[in-house]
């Protein structure tokens, strides 16, 4: 996946730019995205969210999720330190993309992956500050999802319940997105969004240094 375009080892002239990864939980988007940072040669940087859930064991607070209080996401979402914030599900919790983590991976020349929800996405697009390359991953049938979310293993019914509830609504949204990714095998779905990232950086014009 070398990109013959790139005039030398990677370090290039061309500017940053978002990229929203949107679908419904269990799709796979984190799968996808981890292996999309190792294989694809695109200057990527994963913008880390803040939320207010509970860390699930294995999360790193810092590295999966800034992990806040609710008190303290909203003295920072008072502070407007979020491109965009959201309370995604049923339950209560609040998700947000923090503006230093978008800011510091654009000024550097970075593509900004952002994997956030339906809403957060048409936040970002209602921005006309942003020009984000917009993707949503689904896997193929909502049978597939329950079974992925089940196997995951880490949601309470209710949980599974309101993921699924809101994964119908999301689904009605793929229109809004240039990209339609069915992650059934994630070889495949890394391959397929790497390849667009590739062709919309050839088409992105060149900043000035
Ligand atoms: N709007 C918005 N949504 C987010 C953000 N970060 C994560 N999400 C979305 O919140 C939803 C739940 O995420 P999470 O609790 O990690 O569950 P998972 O997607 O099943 O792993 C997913 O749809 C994420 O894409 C964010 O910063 N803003
Ligand atoms: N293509 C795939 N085929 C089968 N299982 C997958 C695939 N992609 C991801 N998974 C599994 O599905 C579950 C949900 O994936 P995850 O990346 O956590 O989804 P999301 O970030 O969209 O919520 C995980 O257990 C993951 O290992």
């Amino acid at each position: 996946m070398n990109d013959p375009s790139s005039p030398s080892g990677g370090e290039t002239a061309h500017p940053g730019r978002l990229v929203i990864i949107s679908g419904p939980s269990g799709a796979g988007k984190s799968t996808v995205v981890k292996q999309l940072m190792k294989r694809c040669d695109v200057p990527l940087q994963l913008s880390v969210s803040a939320t207010t859930r509970e860390p699930r064991p294995g999360e790193i607070h810092g590295r999966d999720y800034f992990f806040l209080s609710h008190e303290e996401f909203e003295r920072r979402r008072k502070l407007n330190d979020f491109v965009e914030c959201k309370q995604v599900f049923s339950l209560g919790q609040w998700y947000g993309t923090l503006k230093d983590q978008v800011a510091t991976g654009l000024n550097a020349g970075k593509w900004v992956i952002l994997e956030i929800d339906v809403q957060g996405a048409m936040a970002v697009l209602d921005d006309p500050h942003y020009r984000p390359v917009t993707i949503f991953v689904h896997p193929g049938s909502m049978e597939e999802l329950e079974r992925r979310l089940r196997n995951r293993g880490t949601e309470s019914e209710s949980s599974l319940t309101a993921r699924l509830e809101t994964a119908a609504a999301e689904m009605q949204c793929l229109s809004r997105y240039q990209y339609e990714i069915i992650n059934e095998s994630v070889d495949n779905a890394v391959t397929e969004i790497c390849q667009i990232l590739m062709d919309q950086r050839k088409t992105t014009p060149c900043s000035k240094n």
